[in-house]
Formats: structure tokens, sequence, C-alpha cells
């Protein structure tokens, strides 16, 4: 596309921004509550809303009040919530079993709010990390992250949550062949209307700090994550990780962070025209919530800002903490 632009004075860009209509008129990107999956982080216990130091105005809730929190972004327009279960350290092991107990803390929390909130789409994480002694995504033998050990694991956990009744899967481990071995378990099982939003191109960021704090996963982790999520240098990698899983079975993928990687939202978007989501991610939320909490920006239009450039970057929708504010400022 190649607009034809009249020479100045015939063309002057500022008539179109001249009044509140014109510019409404000639808006190019709108934002929705359509757009909006709200993370949230569940715990045991009950009546029990545990703030985070490092996000401020996010909260562990227990069951009950996320079944609430459910309801609240129902009542809002939210199509999806997306649960991160914090887990006391005394079930966490190396083999990571929790991970696919049934009655663990997500799937109890998937069965609650599916049965209290039916219409909200209920979206999980897969990986290890919550159940892992040593806060890898993955199995860990002699210091090394296996693979392909990994991916059976992940599937016991994928059907577990299917069986819970999740709407939305989200791989979100970066290990090799996951998404096609979810799927074909899936099938499998019977689970056809299972959507996977593949977390395709991870970033191994610095950015995922204050989300660690609110697992819990901060203090297990050993070492780092780069040997299977990306390197923040690579741009091409992330358009061959998004068709490998589109070709396994995903129904929609993901980049991840968000507002230091829209360029690849975008070359996503113009190379598949998939359904492509971003993760606004912890270290984000922070960022902005922090320097409007000190007065040093407006955090409620940092905030619609930083949303509407998810759009304009070409995602058909954004992970955010923001969500239920969001929603509020755009119901009006
Ligand atoms: N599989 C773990 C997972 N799922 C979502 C996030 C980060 C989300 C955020 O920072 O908001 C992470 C952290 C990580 O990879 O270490």
């Amino acid at each position: 596309m190649r607009p034809i632009q009249a020479a100045y004075p015939a063309a002057r860009f500022r008539r179109a921004r001249s009044s509140d209509a014109l510019r409404r008129l000639t808006q190019e990107n709108v934002l929705s509550v359509n757009d909006l999956i709200w993370p949230i982080f569940i715990r045991d216990g009950a009546a029990i809303r545990e703030p985070i130091a490092s996000m401020p105005g996010v909260f562990r809730l227990s069951l009950d009040l996320a079944v609430e929190a459910a309801a609240e972004a129902a009542d809002l327009g939210i199509p999806a919530i997306c649960l991160f279960p914090y887990t006391d350290p005394s079930v966490k092991t190396e083999a990571c079993e929790e991970a696919w107990n049934p009655d663990n803390l997500t799937n109890r929390c998937i069965r609650a709010i599916k049965a209290a909130v039916p219409q909200i789409a209920v979206m999980t994480d897969i990986a290890l990390d919550p159940y892992n002694s040593n806060g890898h995504d993955g199995l860990v033998r002699d210091g090394l992250i296996l693979n392909d050990e990994t991916v059976e694991a992940l599937v016991k956990m994928a059907l577990a949550q299917a069986e819970s009744g999740a709407d939305i899967l989200g791989p979100s481990d970066m290990m090799d062949g996951r998404v096609g071995a979810i799927r074909r378990a899936l099938e499998a099982a019977g689970h056809k209307d299972i959507t996977i939003l593949s977390y395709s191109a991870k970033y191994a960021s610095a950015f995922y700090g204050p989300f660690r704090d609110a697992v819990g996963a901060t203090g297990a982790l050993k070492g780092d994550k780069k040997t299977y999520q990306m390197n923040p240098a690579n741009s091409d990698e992330a358009l061959r990780l998004i068709e490998r899983d589109l070709r396994e079975g995903a129904d929609m993928v993901m980049v991840k962070p968000g507002m230091p990687y829209l360029d690849i939202c975008r070359r996503v978007k113009d190379t598949f025209g998939v359904p492509t989501y971003a993760y606004q991610v912890s270290g984000e939320y922070a960022m902005i919530r922090g320097a409007a909490d000190h007065g040093w920006i407006n955090g409620e239009a940092a905030m619609m800002e930083s949303l509407m450039a998810f759009k304009r970057a070409g995602c058909d929708g954004i992970l955010t903490y923001f969500a239920p504010e969001a929603a509020r400022l755009l119901r009006g």
C-alpha cells in the first residue's frame, strides 16, 4: 500500500486531526473489551486477597475470590481469564507430578469457574515451573532441561486441564514438539473443540521478574531459561517457530513479552494472518503501574495507549493485568 498525497498546502495533515469528530472518523484501529484476556494468580485457602509487592494492584486470590473475579470479568465483557497458580513449595518436586494431578489448584479452579461462570473462556498455562522444585519449565537432569520427557509430562498436564473444562490451553514452556503432542492427545481423548493458544515466540526476558515473585518461582529458579526461551536478538526465528506451531495444530499464537516485541507481532500478523496475541507481561505492568503510582506518568492514559499499540501492531488480543481496569474505561 502506498497512499497518494497532494503537496502542501493542498495536503494539510492537521485537517484530519482538527476536531474530535474528524479524529474519530479517521481512526485506523480500535481497542475493545473483546480484545482482552485477564491473567490472574490463584492460591489455596479461602477469602484471601494477597498483594504482590512487585505488582501493585494485582493479588493472589483464593479460589472463592478467583470465581468472583471471573464473574466480574464476565460482567465487564472480558471474554477470557487465564489462570496462574501460586503453589506451596511443599508440593514442588523434581518430577513435577502435581502438574497433572486432577485435583491440583489450577484444575480445581477451572472446574469452580466453569460451574459458576460458564460463559467466560478459561485459559491455562502449560509449563512445569509452578510445580518444579528447581523453577524450570521443563524436567531437569544433570543440569540439562530435557525436551522429550518434558513434552510427555506436558501432555499429561494438558489432558488434566482439558478434563477439568479448560477452553484454551496455553503451552508456555518452549519445548520442541509440544503443540503437536498435545493436539494429538486431545484428539485421541475426544477433546475436539479445545483450542491451543501457543506461546510460540516467547523470549528469555528480564520482564518476567514480578511474575516469578507472584507464582513463588523466584527463589526456586536455578540459572536462566535461555536454552529454551528465545534470544531477544532474534526475529526470523520467531516466524519459524510460529509456522512450526501452526503446522502442529495451534489455533492461535502468541508473542511474549509485548511492548518490546511489537515488531515481532507485526511480522507474524503480516506473514501468517492468523489470530495473533501478545502478552503484556508482569514487568511491563510494573513499569507503567510503578511510574503512575509515583505520579511520573498518567497511568490510565499510558495503559490505554500501550494497549492500543498492540492493536496497531496487528494483534487480535492482549493478555494484560490491566484487563478489568481497561474494560471499565472502554465501557465508559
Ligand atoms: N511458564 C511460565 C510463565 N508463564 C507466563 C510467564 C510470564 C508472565 C509475566 O511475566 O507476566 C512465565 C514466566 C517465565 O517464563 O519465567
